[in-house]
């Protein structure tokens, strides 16, 4: 498979490593001063960008009918618009906030624990994520994920950064050192509390779920998710 990676930075240079490891060939690197783009050179985008970059780095693929693989967080504003662009262009998309195997299998125990709270009103729900000091936005993409899930499983509405709100979801968002990333929900009462914790040791397995995805994306057509490549019912 050749690979056109959008974003060379510290996810961009692991996946290079991995995806030739596979195999593959990264046939270009796109990075802030590319200038020119040879669309036809590869038979996937990744894209682990900018939140400024990420929308028209993916879009520009659909328009050149390659597919897209991304894990660029905080530009989920213009999701719904690439989509549509995707649709339009007959192209495939993945976006995950998070492409470890591990944080699926967490963001799916996240849905079923927040289904079974949700009937205990004397417990109230909270997340925390910790990230290394170079991260653009906050809260992190797969903290956004974990509170979409809570809310579709309970009668909670929205999420709030660093602060409390009536039927609201409060995230504490921590900047620190290297941390690959470290997520955390707790429920607590009056008398106990129950956390589930999600620590990346390192970037690897963001790294193999983004390669995984573009292999299972090949010949597709579509908007899919990891619950599609990792085959979750
Ligand atoms: N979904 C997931 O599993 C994961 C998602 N992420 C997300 O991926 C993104 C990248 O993370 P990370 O690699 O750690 O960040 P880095 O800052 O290390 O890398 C981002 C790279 O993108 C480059 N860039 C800037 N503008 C453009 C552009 N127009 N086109 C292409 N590249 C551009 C930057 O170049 P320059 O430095 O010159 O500006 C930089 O090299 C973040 O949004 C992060 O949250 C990270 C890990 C896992
Ligand atoms: O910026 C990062 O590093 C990470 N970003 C993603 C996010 O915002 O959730 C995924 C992972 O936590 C690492």
């Amino acid at each position: 498979m050749k690979i056109g990676l959008f974003g060379y930075g510290k996810m961009g240079k692991m996946i290079a490593g991995m995806a030739e490891e596979r195999g593959h060939t990264i046939a270009t690197k796109v990075d802030l001063d590319t200038v020119e783009i040879d669309y036809a050179s590869f038979d996937v985008a990744i894209d682990f960008s900018t939140p400024e970059a990420a929308f028209e780095n993916i879009t520009n693929c659909f328009k050149n009918n390659v597919p897209v693989i991304s894990g660029t967080t905080g530009w989920l504003d213009r999701y719904q618009e690439a989509v549509e662009l995707c649709q339009q262009n007959d192209s495939a998309f993945i976006y995950a906030s998070n492409f470890s195997l591990g944080v699926n299998i967490f963001f799916e125990l996240n849905r079923q624990l927040a289904k079974m709270m949700s009937q205990l009103n004397e417990y109230t729900v909270s997340m925390e994520e910790i990230h290394h000091t170079q991260k653009l936005d906050a809260p992190s993409g797969t903290a956004i994920t974990l509170a979409e899930g809570i809310m579709e499983n309970s009668s909670y509405m929205d999420w709030q950064l660093n602060g409390t709100g009536e039927n609201s979801i409060p995230i504490h968002s921590i900047r620190e050192g290297a941390v690959p990333g470290t997520h955390t929900i707790a429920y607590d009462s009056e008398v106990d509390g129950i956390e589930i914790k999600h620590t990346a040791h390192n970037r690897k397995g963001f790294a193999l779920g983004a390669i995984l995805a573009a292999e299972w994306i090949l010949g597709k057509k579509g908007i899919f998710g990891m619950r599609d490549v990792l085959n979750f019912t």
